[in-house]
């Protein structure tokens, strides 16, 4: 089987050939109409959205072939809102993003793109024992979409983007003696945010994932963004584009916690 990938060949249009869910009824990214979510006071309810990350006290940075990963080693949890009583443990985060700066995220909203998107993932710890466990299962995970959007830099994200030259071919990976704290990587506003149930945006595509993306765009600089397109992906190209176009809604409601 040719490697997926986002390129003609290899790319989102042919996934369904070796990952047939990829034509199933709650995939991912999907396009937000703003006037056809739902706002949704239990989601707001009691358990607002929080989440309790332990800043990680080394970076471990890997170039996966299809984007920048870093692996997360600390406790970090996150609960309420869409996600109840359940803890979700970070695993790791990624981006996806664009050539230029007028494409690159998954999610769109009302069919508008942003410049890339910042995915933290987390897998349910109150009901399944690891990432590998709870990968499958439909209340398995949950990833919080960050909209990236070009201006000033992200002081937080500089830890990763002064490191992509070191990360340059797929299977690449570093270890960066400084700190991180996730939580710096939110937008300012983490109350304001779109939820629904949908799938991983690569393969293996399972639909397994509780969606909650901010309304708020978090701003990276030119460099940042250039710093990402300059990676080089598992078939030798520059790792750029590396976004899934939106699915199809089928029967499913986006949720909204504002009006
Ligand atoms: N864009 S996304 O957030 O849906 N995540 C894709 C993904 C595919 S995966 O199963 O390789 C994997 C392992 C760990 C974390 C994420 C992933
Ligand atoms: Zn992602």
């Amino acid at each position: 089987m040719a490697h997926w990938g986002y390129m003609t060949t290899n790319g989102p249009s042919t996934w369904g050939k070796d990952f047939p869910i990829a034509n199933g009824e709650r995939q991912s990214p999907i396009d937000i109409v703003t006037t056809a979510a739902e706002y949704d006071s239990d989601v707001l309810g009691s358990n607002a959205l929080s989440t309790n990350y332990t800043p990680e006290s080394e970076v471990k940075l890997v170039n996966n072939g299809h984007s920048i990963m870093c692996q997360i080693t600390k406790k970090g949890v996150l609960t309420g809102g869409p996600l109840g009583k359940d803890e979700y443990r970070l695993e790791q985060f990624h981006l996806h993003w664009g050539a230029e700066d007028n494409r690159g995220s998954e999610h769109t909203v009302d069919g508008k793109m942003y410049a890339s998107e910042l995915h933290l993932v987390h897998w349910n710890a109150s009901k399944y024992s690891s990432f590998a466990d709870a990968v499958q299962k439909p209340d398995g995970l949950a990833v919080l979409g960050i909209f990236i959007t070009p201006g000033v830099a992200c002081n937080q994200f500089k830890v990763i983007s002064d490191n992509c030259g070191k990360l340059k071919t797929s299977g690449a990976e570093m270890t960066v003696d400084t700190t991180l704290d996730p939580t710096l990587l939110l937008p300012s506003n983490t109350s304001d945010y779109w939820t629904y149930l949908g799938s991983l945006t690569t393969p293996p595509l399972f639909e397994s994932v509780t969606w909650i993306v901010f309304k708020e765009p978090v701003e990276y600089s030119k460099e940042q963004l250039l710093a990402l397109r300059n990676l080089v992906d598992s078939d030798g190209n520059h790792m750029q584009d590396n976004y899934r176009p939106p699915a199809a809604l089928k029967q499913r409601k986006v949720k909204k916690t504002f009006t």
